[in-house]
């Protein structure tokens, strides 16, 4: 079940039956959800609310439960009403410069009845699933191993480190020359054994070549990542766990790169020649673009320079265009 209500500036979403949602829709829910858990990670920090995980919120409704005294308690379920929606809304955005702690504890139960009652887990389960949906373009991977098997030729690839994975069971996991598939994802939601639950911004850098990878696919993430600084941190990242010649998949919307202000598939291009990629495939469907990039032996990005690349440059602009763009830091 997907929901949709009234937008707020945090990207409110509640409860009502979609069957056709638009893919804008499910990225704000992604969104939206994201932005729940990191404001919780952030409020659980500053009560010093132990055991509080992604995986399990019926564990994290007791955990919080039993770790708040009374008055606490009562604090915490008034964060349940309605009545100071929009109130919280706006609390949610100044945890960071909060520390009143009762004020933190009613926002901990606004988000916890978001997350828990008020469909933002199923919606986000939803809205994720609707992403890998046949009429979007299906499992991105097939097309992947195309490229590999008949344009490429390859015969043998090593490690591959698939970001943004909701199913072990895409076309690139039966890939008979991969021989070893490392899954991340900021959460797996079917409690998958085979993916890993992890911030890709977070994975421990490798240690050396052994712990690199021959390919990184990264398909419909980085428009789910927030903002264009850290989609261009994102970016730069992928020399760090690329092997020399390695290759990246990229997947976007094709909106991101034909309908936005700020970026096409050339300044798309041409940013990734910048961090050392070369272009290898590129192909549009009506609603999804797919690149595959190589990394350029030896070649290590002059993150110091200020480029072109580090601030927003208008392309163009009319009405119902998008604001999507990459900035490098
Ligand atoms: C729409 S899904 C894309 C799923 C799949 N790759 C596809 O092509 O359909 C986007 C996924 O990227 C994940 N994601 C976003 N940022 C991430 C990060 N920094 N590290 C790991 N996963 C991330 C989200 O959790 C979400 O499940």
């Amino acid at each position: 079940m997907l929901s949709r209500k009234r937008q707020t500036i945090t990207g409110k979403q509640v409860v009502e039956r979609v069957k056709n949602i638009k893919p804008s829709k499910t990225r704000k829910i992604i969104r939206r959800f994201h932005l729940l858990i990191s404001k919780r990670k952030a409020i659980v920090g500053k009560l010093k609310i132990k055991n509080i995980g992604d995986n399990d919120e019926e564990s994290n409704v007791i955990s919080i439960r039993k770790q708040l005294n009374g008055r606490e308690l009562k604090m915490y379920n008034e964060g349940f009403s309605n009545d100071k929606a929009d109130e919280r809304e706006k609390q949610l955005l100044k945890v960071k410069v909060t520390d009143d702690r009762y004020e933190l504890i009613a926002l901990l139960g606004y988000i916890m009845n978001e997350i828990v009652n008020k469909g933002g887990l199923s919606n986000y389960q939803s809205a994720s699933r609707v992403g890998q949906d046949n009429k979007r373009g299906g499992d991105s991977s097939k097309l992947l191993v195309k490229w590999l098997l008949d344009d490429l030729q390859l015969t043998s690839i090593d490690r591959v480190l698939e970001i943004g994975c909701l199913s072990s069971q895409n076309h690139i996991s039966k890939f008979k020359i991969v021989n070893g598939i490392e899954r991340i994802d900021l959460q797996n939601i079917n409690n998958d054994k085979k993916i890993l639950k992890q911030d890709f911004m977070e994975r421990p850098l490798p240690k050396g070549p052994e712990e690199k990878f021959d390919l990184i696919s990264c398909s419909l993430v980085l428009n789910f990542v927030n903002t264009p600084l850290d989609r261009g941190r994102m970016l730069l990242r992928f020399n760090d766990f690329l092997l020399d010649r390695g290759y990246v998949f990229i997947v976007l919307p094709l909106p991101c790169l034909n309908n936005s202000r700020y970026m096409n598939s050339d300044t798309f291009c041409q940013l990734m020649k910048h961090l050392g990629f070369e272009k290898l495939q590129y192909t549009e469907t009506h609603k999804i673009c797919y690149m595959l990039f190589q990394r350029t032996m030896g070649y290590s990005p002059n993150c110091n320079s200020v480029s072109t690349f580090s601030r927003k440059t208008k392309l163009s602009d009319k009405p119902g265009m998008n604001n999507f763009t990459i900035l490098l830091p």
